[in-house]
This record gives C-alpha cells, sequence and structure tokens, in this order.
C-alpha cells in the first residue's frame, strides 16, 4: 500500500543529527505512575532505529489539557522515567520544549541519546499552531519525524507546523496505524457498529454528525451517553454531561434517523454519590437517575444491549469507555462488553478495532486487546479517519 508520504525508509543518514520526533506519551496516569504503557511502547521502533543509527533523538509530546500555561500535574517528567523503563534506554528529560533549558539540554546531548523535552501545550503557542513558537521548536532540530498519529487530528505546532519548516518524515508508528486501519477499516464489512464513549464529548461530538453516516448503528455510552440523554430531557443528576451541546446532540439524532443508522442509549445506569473506589452504588432504570447522584457505568441491561448489537455487527469501531473503568465496580459494562467483543472475534465472526489513550487501557484491563483485530492508539483521530476527514498531520507530511 502506497502511504502517499517519506517514511524513515527515505531520510538517509541521521548520524550526528539532531531528530524532533513527535510522539502521543499523553498516557493514563494514576498517584504519578503511568498506569498503561501501550502509547510508549508503540513509540519504540522509531526512537530505536533512529538512536541505533546515531540520531540524537528529541521528543516532542504534549500531556492532557494544561492551556497553554506550565502545570505540575501536566509535567512529563514522570512520563520520561516510565519510558526509559517500557524502551531499555535512557531517556533524558529538559524543563521546556523550548528556549534554554531545551537547547542546553540537547546541546549536551551524544548521538545516540534519547531527550524528552516538556509538555509542548505549556505554551500557547502549540495549540494555535503560532508560526514564532514553531520556528523556536524547529531551532532545536534538524529533521522532524511524526510518530503520533493519535494526535494527527490536531493541527498545533508540533504536529503540524513544525513539518512545514523542517525536512519531514512519518514514524513507524505512524506508517502502520495508517497501513492497519485501512486494511481493516478501507472497506468495511457490513453492519458496522460504532460504540463511542468517554469523556471528551465537547471535541468528539461533532464528529458523530459524519459517523452516523458511516455506520448502521451508534452505541452511546460514558459521559457522551449522559449529553444525548440530558438532551432529550431524562435526569442525570450530577452525571458528566455537557449540558450546553444539547443542541449539537439532537441534531446528531436528526442526522442518524435521516441516514438509518440506529442510536442506542443506556436503558439503566451505575449511580453513586461520590467519585472514588468502593463508594457506594446502585443500578436504576435511566429515567430514575436521582438528582444528587451521578451515572458512573452503564447498567446490566445496558450491556446486553450492546452486547446484542456486537452480536448484529460484522465490523465494530470502539473509542471510549462505557463508564469509569478505573474505579471499581464502575469497570463491569466495559469490561463485559470487551470481553464480549474479543469472543466474538476469536470466534472469527467479527472485524473489531478499538482505540484511543483510556479505551486501551480499559481493553488491556478486561484482558480482551489480544483478541480484538486492531487496537490503534488513537481514539479522536481514528474516528475522524473513519468520517473520512483528512488529518492535518498526516496531510503536511505528503506535501
Ligand atoms: N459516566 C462517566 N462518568 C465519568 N467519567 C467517565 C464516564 N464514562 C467514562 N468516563 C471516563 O472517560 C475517560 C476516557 O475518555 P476518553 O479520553 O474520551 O477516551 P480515550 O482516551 O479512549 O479516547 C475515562 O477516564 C473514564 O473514566
Ligand atoms: O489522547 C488523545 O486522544 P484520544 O483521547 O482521542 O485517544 C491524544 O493524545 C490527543 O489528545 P487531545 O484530545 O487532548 O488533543
Amino acid at each position: 500500500m502506497t502511504v502517499g508520504f517519506k517514511t524513515l525508509d527515505d531520510i538517509g543518514s541521521v548520524a550526528g543529527k539532531r531528530v524532533l520526533v513527535r510522539v502521543d506519551l499523553n498516557v493514563p496516569m494514576a498517584e504519578g505512575k503511568v498506569t498503561d504503557a501501550t502509547r510508549i511502547e508503540r513509540v519504540g521502533p522509531t526512537i530505536a532505529e533512529l538512536a541505533d543509527k546515531g540520531a540524537k533523538v528529541v521528543l516532542l509530546a504534549h500531556f492532557g489539557r494544561p492551556k497553554g500555561e506550565p502545570k505540575a500535574e501536566f509535567s512529563l517528567e514522570a512520563v520520561a522515567r516510565s519510558a526509559a523503563e517500557v524502551l531499555g534506554r535512557a531517556v533524558g528529560f529538559a524543563g521546556d520544549c523550548v528556549g534554554e533549558k531545551a537547547a542546553a539540554a540537547i546541546a549536551a546531548m551524544k548521538d545516540g541519546e534519547v531527550l524528552l523535552l516538556e509538555n509542548t501545550r505549556f505554551h500557547k503557542g502549540e495549540e494555535k499552531n503560532d508560526p514564532e513558537f514553531v520556528r523556536a521548536l524547529a531551532a532545536n532540530g534538524d529533521i522532524y519525524v511524526n510518530d503520533a498519529f493519535s494526535a494527527a487530528h490536531r493541527a498545533h505546532a508540533s504536529t503540524e507546523g513544525l513539518a512545514h519548516v523542517l525536512p519531514a518524515y512519518a514514524g513507524r508508528t505512524m506508517q502502520a496505524e495508517l497501513e492497519a486501519l485501512e486494511k481493516g477499516l478501507g472497506s468495511p464489512a457490513k453492519p458496522v457498529v460504532a460504540i463511542v464513549g468517554g469523556a471528551k464529548v465537547s471535541t468528539k461530538i461533532d464528529l458523530l454528525m459524519n459517523l452516523v453516516k458511516k455506520v448502521d448503528a451508534l452505541v452511546i455510552g460514558g459521559g457522551m451517553a449522559n449529553t444525548f440523554l440530558a438532551a432529550r430531557g431524562t435526569e442525570v443528576g450530577k452525571s458528566l454531561a455537557e449540558h450546553d451541546l444539547g443542541q449539537t446532540a439532537k441534531q446528531i439524532m436528526i442526522e442518524a434517523a435521516e441516514a438509518g443508522c440506529a442510536v442506542i442509549l443506556p436503558v439503566d445506569g451505575v449511580v453513586a454519590r461520590e467519585f472514588r473506589a468502593g463508594a457506594a452504588s446502585e443500578t436504576v432504570a435511566i429515567d430514575a437517575v436521582p438528582q444528587d447522584a451521578m451515572i458512573l457505568d452503564a447498567g446490566q441491561k445496558s450491556v446486553e444491549v450492546v452486547n446484542q448489537w456486537i452480536d448484529r455487527a460484522a465490523t465494530l469501531v470502539w473509542n471510549g469507555p462505557l463508564g469509569a473503568f478505573e474505579i471499581e465496580p464502575f469497570d463491569r459494562a466495559t469490561v463485559e462488553a470487551a470481553r464480549h467483543a474479543a469472543g466474538r472475534t476469536r470466534e472469527g465472526r467479527l472485524i473489531s478495532v478499538a482505540g484511543g489513550g483510556d479505551t486501551v487501557a480499559a481493553l488491556n484491563h478486561a484482558g480482551a486487546a489480544a483478541d480484538f483485530t486492531y487496537v490503534s492508539t488513537a481514539g479522536g483521530a481514528f474516528l475522524e479517519w473513519m468520517e473520512g476527514k483528512p488529518l492535518p498531520g498526516v496531510e503536511v507530511l505528503k506535501r
């Protein structure tokens, strides 16, 4: 398959060169520790290949959404430690991605060494793709490699801008992700069922408008479901929901009806008054959520409905957990649906493609990831790819 851009096969000699490698290290963390290292593992081949050829490998990454300000809770320092363990090689860390701290750390690098720079989103210029910030980043490199497919839907300085000012190549993971998605979902076997859950409601809801035209059924879970439930007038109490997106949710329901796409919302929910492990919880019908409670997981009846849709599907695409799976017992719906999809895939009855930083962690938690046809590091990016939307971080590599 032709990928339409230059890859590491085209890069030539990198010995002694400073290669800026955009990676996605936006990994799930709890108490300062990485809880799922899949994204780190996936960028390993690109880092190893460049370092072993004598490049100075300078990693650029974001973590969370610090909104352009340095904030300790969004530092990548702990991720650098975890990356060293996972990659089995030293990974240095510099406290800024531009300016003197970055320049001094890079100047001290020997060929073949790896350095991670602090969160690019500590600067407002990153998300604005500000040319001045792009130049400041570019000052630290001779070559740019983008291996962050999962951030390729963002037209940011480190994901898009840099490719305009430095010789640009796709990393091995970027290449592998696009090839695998094309193979699994290029012309998907029908019916196609999508499960979209999770918490990033405002940044993902718009893409549902197009997705309902591409799939036969859309199963909505997690915080996304709460937003749709609230939009149709169901009481969701203190649940994570974006009430100001009600109109968008209603419009998506209309578009889905016109396109003949079934939209499936939870029929029951596991509710609690506190968001902590072991909090007292109960399952209630979806129209009986107490005002002072939160829906933290889909209930058993909803899981049965989700599993029936998985049974009808020839192809399943999944991004976003069905509940707050990091905290037991609110992992049940996600775990059961994941195991069900894994079983159908094992039996050869389903092509299953799932992705997203937390979704991958949830599938690993369920022991289901290995049975899926393909697990992408990307969530939003893979859904946008599926919508048929050009991804800025990929398009710029094709110039
Ligand atoms: N009902 C819910 N209430 C609160 N948080 C939820 C709920 N359902 C899912 N979540 C949270 O959604 C997060 C994952 O969402 P998201 O970032 O969109 O997924 P991904 O990283 O896979 O793309 C998880 O941290 C999970 O706890
Ligand atoms: O975790 C990510 O996306 P995902 O939640 O869709 O998997 C990427 O790192 C992008 O992060 P962003 O959605 O804050 O731009």
